[in-house]
């Protein structure tokens, strides 16, 4: 097992977000988080990334208390994909990807023709190298996205955390993160990720964990947690699922008007 949080209660400085959680994430497996706004998709991120102290339980990678591990030494084992928010400094799209290396090339070292080529890489690997020198301030929204996906490759770990990685991406690019995610996979890594689209679950996850109001309310693989009575309970609206053959997978969509059901 890479990390496992058994019974972790996370939060801020005096405010409890969530408990009780257990969770065990495998190397080549995906594990999908879902939940409403603020049910604390996040703060657990933060939490399991070390950034935020567990507040009680325990949280371990590779056996060891993550709290234990300096921040240089965590990011050769985690990578985090934040959501793709602005950014104020101009650094190249490749600057940004060759950053993910600092873990490994020291704080003030200059990165070899060794982490040139990793991150060179990481951007062919999503299709980015049209954009290699531009400033990640003059790039949309979903390239920023893009780029922060290939900047985690680049940090070469062996699991990577993403925040909701395919919110403000476009059909194509949300089918190329997905893809990515299952080739990832493929290739041993283990991924954690949130999203608001419970169908991405049937689409890359292994299994999923349902969150609400900071409690894991149900966990399974996508066909056992993801329904619509389980998403009823999540979300409190209907929400169908159904096979879809065109895509070859679940699909979940909210029902409107005379489809809801009373
Ligand atoms: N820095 C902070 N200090 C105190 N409380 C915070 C802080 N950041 C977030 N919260 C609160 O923690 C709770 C969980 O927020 P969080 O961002 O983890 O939810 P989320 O599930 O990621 O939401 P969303 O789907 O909208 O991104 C919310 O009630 C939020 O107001």
């Amino acid at each position: 097992m890479m990390m496992t949080a058994r019974d972790l209660a996370f939060g801020y400085r005096g405010t409890l977000v969530g408990e009780g959680v257990t969770l065990a994430v495998e190397a080549a497996r995906v594990l999908c988080l879902m939940g409403p706004n603020g049910c604390g998709k996040t703060t657990l991120f933060r939490t399991l990334l070390g950034l935020l102290p567990p507040l009680a339980g325990r949280l371990e990678l590779h056996g060891r208390p993550v709290m234990e591990f300096s921040r240089s030494e965590f990011a050769r084992h985690v990578a985090y994909v934040p959501q793709a928010g602005s950014s104020y400094f101009p650094f190249s799209v490749t600057e940004v990807v060759t950053m993910a290396r600092a873990s490994r090339i020291g704080a003030f070292a200059t990165p070899s023709a060794h982490d040139r080529e990793i991150a060179q890489g990481a951007l062919e690997r999503l299709g980015l190298q049209h954009l290699a020198s531009r400033p990640f301030t003059e790039i949309s929204g979903g390239e920023r996205q893009m780029t922060l996906i290939a900047r985690a490759l680049a940090q070469e770990a062996e699991l990577v955390v993403m925040d909701e990685p395919t919110a403000s991406l476009d059909f194509g690019n949300q089918a190329k993160v997905l893809d990515c995610i299952n080739e990832l996979r493929g290739s041993g890594l283990a991924i954690v990720l949130s999203t608001h689209d419970p169908g991405h679950a049937f689409a890359c996850a292994d299994s999923v964990a349902l969150m609400k109001r900071g409690r894991i309310i149900c966990e399974g693989t996508p066909q056992a947690a993801v329904t619509p009575e389980t998403l009823r309970n999540l979300y409190g609206v209907e929400i169908a699922v159904e096979f879809m053959r065109g895509a070859g997978r679940n699909i979940c969509a909210p029902a409107l008007g005379r489809f809801r059901k009373e």
